[in-house]
């Protein structure tokens, strides 16, 4: 665990603090289904690998995560590509094994559907023209693995909460990054943002959703695991979105 927390620490300034700091068992579980995150996000992300090249990949981790899980099926799937992947891509496999067993295939269903689905986009490219489009596309990244925290919430000790909202929570977290990483994005040649949309009109969608997220988290019992994982991304979502105008 101690390797998996030093991960996270590498990667997220958002998520470190909620993930580690939550009681056993779902603290294995959010760390899994973190690095199970980025170690597929990476590959889609990867500036050097060929597209047909990550869909493969993609479409192979799936299946590993469709089947049973072995870490050599990983390591035979990453074997041979035409640049070095991330360490963090490459562990794929220690990542998957972190979850509890009882939820393990609960976290496998949510990752074996987004590699497969980034394995279409890094094919095809991800273009993104209507709201429509955007829904689709902070659903898919973030909407889901909200629905993924809820089942884990309810894993855990019970804890009921509303799934609707809690897809409004992730598309509100993840216009949130669209909106601040603008200039980042279309350094890589990526524009997530609708035709026409200004700074105020995606400000507009990430605050209703943001509005959402404030009632996914007021439902939640106070001060059990769930509010306090969700409270501290969605306040620092509020805060960056307050500042606007944006870019
Ligand atoms: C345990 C788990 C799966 C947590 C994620 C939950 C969630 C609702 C994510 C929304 C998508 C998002 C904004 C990811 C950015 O993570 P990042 O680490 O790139 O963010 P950062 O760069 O802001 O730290």
């Amino acid at each position: 665990m101690l390797e998996a927390h030093r991960a996270i620490r590498k990667y997220s300034t958002t998520w470190y603090v909620p993930v580690t700091t939550m009681p056993a068992g779902l603290n294995e579980a959010l760390s899994s289904a973190y690095l199970l995150m980025r170690a597929i996000d990476e590959i889609e992300d990867h500036p050097e690998l060929l597209p047909k090249e990550k869909d493969v990949l993609l479409c192979g981790i799936s299946s590993v995560l469709q089947e049973r899980c072995r870490p050599e099926d990983f390591k035979a799937v990453l074997a041979d590509t035409s640049v070095p992947l991330p360490e963090v891509s490459l562990r794929i496999g220690e990542w998957a094994a972190l979850a509890p067993p009882q939820i393990a295939p609960r976290i496998r269903e949510t990752f074996a559907t987004m590699a497969e689905r980034m394995g279409g986009w890094a094919l095809h490219g991800w273009h993104i023209h209507t709201e429509r489009d955007l829904d689709r596309y902070t659903y898919a990244v973030a909407g889901t693995l909200v629905l993924l925290l809820s089942d884990l919430w309810s894993w855990y000790d019970g804890t009921r909460s509303d799934r609707t909202l809690g897809v409004g929570y992730g598309r509100a977290l993840q216009a949130v990054n669209i909106y601040q990483d603008k200039g980042e994005d279309l350094g890589r040649g990526v524009d997530f943002w609708p035709d026409g949309w200004d700074a105020a009109r995606l400000r507009g969608y990430a605050m209703r959703e943001l509005r959402r997220a404030d009632r996914y988290l007021a439902q939640l019992p106070a001060h059990g695991p769930a509010f306090r994982f969700c409270s501290r991304p969605l306040a620092a979502a509020w805060r960056t979105v307050r500042a606007g105008p944006g870019p």
